[in-house]
């Protein structure tokens, strides 16, 4: 790997991004054709956030976050911090004094592939964090990584000023280039989703509704009484 620190890449524009946020992970996701899902190893420390961002990425050595020092100088407001390691690592290599630092830089939050830990103090700031674990193992602060190079986490590739929107669901990534396009699809489904709840409300079922009956016959699905089976 390139030991870099790559300084103002091209982001996604940030209203679009904040727009796209709104519609959730989910509704991206499908909209784009199930893509961009980093996993369900990512989970929230603390429930209740939708935000997105645009990716500043960093690639850190496991149990040392020198390199993210070297991000948050680097982040600007509307961004959001992505972290993985060179191998995996749980280690609590981020934790309230680092989001204080990247909340008074208008950074909406961090996703990382590692540990975190603070959570407490987290949860008080309002700061999200999407993590792969919770732990208070320390780190140290000595080996060379990268700032805003491409980085991949859950088999997603992330480059920096990418949209990322994370919620309760998870995260997810939009390829900067496809924003315009996620926020098309992603209000069509929205209103697509509308009216399947309208329907649903009064009471038509998903199999009427998506044609499903046929569906069933096709894969030779019986229905047999409850006497016919044996109950
Ligand atoms: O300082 C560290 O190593 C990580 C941490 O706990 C913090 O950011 O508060
Ligand atoms: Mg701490």
């Amino acid at each position: 790997m390139r030991t870099v620190i790559v300084t103002n890449p091209p982001r996604a524009e940030i209203e679009k991004v904040d727009k796209l946020a709104e519609y959730g992970v989910a509704t991206v996701h499908e909209a784009l054709g199930r893509t961009g899902f980093l996993g369900p190893g990512l989970r929230p420390v603390h429930l209740g956030s939708r935000i997105g961002g645009t990716a500043v990425t960093v690639v850190s050595w496991p149990g040392d976050n020198l390199m993210i020092h070297a991000a948050v100088e680097q982040c600007r407001p509307g961004d959001l911090l992505v972290v993985t390691t060179t191998s995996p690592s749980t280690d609590g290599m981020f934790g309230e004094l680092f989001a204080t630092a990247l909340q008074v830089r208008g950074v909406r939050g961090l996703v990382t592939a590692a540990g975190v830990r603070d959570v407490a103090e987290l949860h008080e700031m309002g700061f999200p964090v999407w993590s792969a674990a919770v732990s208070a193992q320390g780190t140290v602060k000595a080996t060379a990584g990268a700032v805003n190079v491409p980085v991949t986490i859950g088999g997603q590739l992330i480059t920096p000023g990418d949209a990322v929107l994370a919620d309760d669901d998870g995260v997810m990534v939009v390829p900067r280039a496809d924003v315009g396009r996620a926020l098309e699809k992603s209000q069509a489904r929205l209103e697509k989703e509308e009216a399947t709840r309208r329907a649903f409300r009064d009471g038509e079922l998903g199999l009427d509704r998506y044609g499903l009956r046929p569906k069933l016959e096709e894969l030779g699905v019986e229905y047999l009484t409850a006497e016919e089976y044996g109950l």
